[in-house]
């Protein structure tokens, strides 16, 4: 079971206006590998969205989860094969227990792929989002947050390439052109109502390449230190917490590593809400490359670490899939069941071989 941590970092802060100085820059990029290789995950300041506009999307989140229940599931994830909508309370699964949180998902809003038997699995996941009716501010305030974050996240990712020695447009083709990325709304009920657990969302690396967090006041978060072990991670007014995601582990040769985290949920009477932005890979980019990175940094990129119970997959698209498939079961069985029994049957032998 997990609990709070006594412990709480010494905070890794970067301000990313200092890239756009000449003079800051060197030094910017300098602390982002630092922080990235040695402490996994750190928050962001400095980059353009007012404290109006995050205000703006929190109040809409907690709207959205105040409606009724009947209201929001008529949203629900069940109703897609491109996994977006709404999942109640324990739907969602990370290492096979369920978390207690519910949440709505909303990625790029595309037309579906028309599919015939050539098609790759991982194209369902491109379609249409679930919208709430009557609600036009709902989409409007939401499609302008992914559209600021995917250029903050595409930013930081070509100062990740650049502060490994790499161009800068090196990943470029995994995130430009068709995006694929993921929004979430997450809202954690307070702990009276989590009978006997107290998994928010459990231990987990984030699949895609970078994570934008917004946490708010409450807390929770938790992130996995080599030094330390687990580690609060803080509310900081105003700033997105960056997770690196499995695929640089992967391009990077295990040169970055993926931060595990996990969030505890909140105390009796006390609701926590979050809003997460993940930028994963252009489903049409194929598979992942392992850069070249400078003979002194590749010396100490030592391969991705795999987790024997959920492989990492060259292929983006399949990496992709993959974790959803797993994440949303109810979905998976009703769209996907061949997957569903492969899955279900994997968890058998693990438990077998257990
Ligand atoms: O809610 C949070 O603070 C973290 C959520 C998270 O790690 C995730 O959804 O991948
Ligand atoms: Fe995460």
């Amino acid at each position: 079971m997990t609990t709070r941590s006594e412990q709480t970092l010494n905070l890794p802060i970067l301000d990313l206006q200092l890239l756009d100085n000449a003079d800051t820059k060197a030094a910017f990029l300098q602390n982002l590998q630092d922080l990235a290789r040695n402490t996994g995950f750190f928050y962001l300041t400095g980059h353009g969205i007012s404290a109006e506009r995050i205000h703006e999307i929190e109040a809409l989140s907690r709207q959205f989860f105040a409606q009724d229940q009947a209201q929001k599931d008529a949203l629900s994830m069940t109703n897609s094969p491109h996994f977006r909508g709404y999942s109640r309370v324990n739907e969602e699964h990370t290492r096979n227990k369920p978390d207690f949180r519910e949440q709505i998902d909303i990625g790029a809003d595309l037309e579906a792929v028309e599919f015939d038997a050539h098609t790759p699995l991982w194209l369902k996941l491109q379609g249409p989002n679930q919208w709430p009716a009557n609600w036009p501010e709902f989409k409007t305030i939401v499609t302008a947050w992914q559209s600021d974050l995917r250029q903050i996240a595409i930013k930081l990712l070509r100062a990740f390439t650049l502060a490994l020695g790499l161009p800068e447009d090196a990943l470029d083709r995994f995130v430009t052109g068709k995006p694929n990325e993921l929004l979430k709304l997450i809202h954690y009920p307070s702990a009276e109502h989590n009978q006997g657990s107290t998994q928010g969302v459990g231990a987990h690396k984030d699949a895609g390449i970078l994570t934008l967090l917004l946490q708010d006041q409450v807390g929770g978060l938790q992130v996995l230190s080599k030094q330390d072990g687990w580690i609060d991670a803080p509310y900081v007014e105003g700033a997105f917490i960056v997770n690196i995601g499995e695929i640089l582990e992967l391009a990077t040769n295990g040169y970055l590593v993926a931060n595990m985290h996990q969030v505890v949920s909140p105390p009796a009477q006390v609701d926590r809400y979050s809003i997460a932005y993940f930028i994963t890979p252009n489903l049409y980019a194929g598979e992942v490359p392992i850069l070249e990175l400078p003979a002194a940094l590749q010396q100490l990129a030592t391969g991705p670490q795999s987790d024997p119970l959920n492989p990492l997959l060259k292929n983006a698209g399949e990496n992709t899939i993959k974790g959803r498939l797993r994440s949303h079961l109810q979905v998976t069985e009703k769209f996907y069941p061949e997957e569903y029994q492969r899955i279900l049957n994997q968890r058998q032998q693990q438990e077998v071989t257990a």
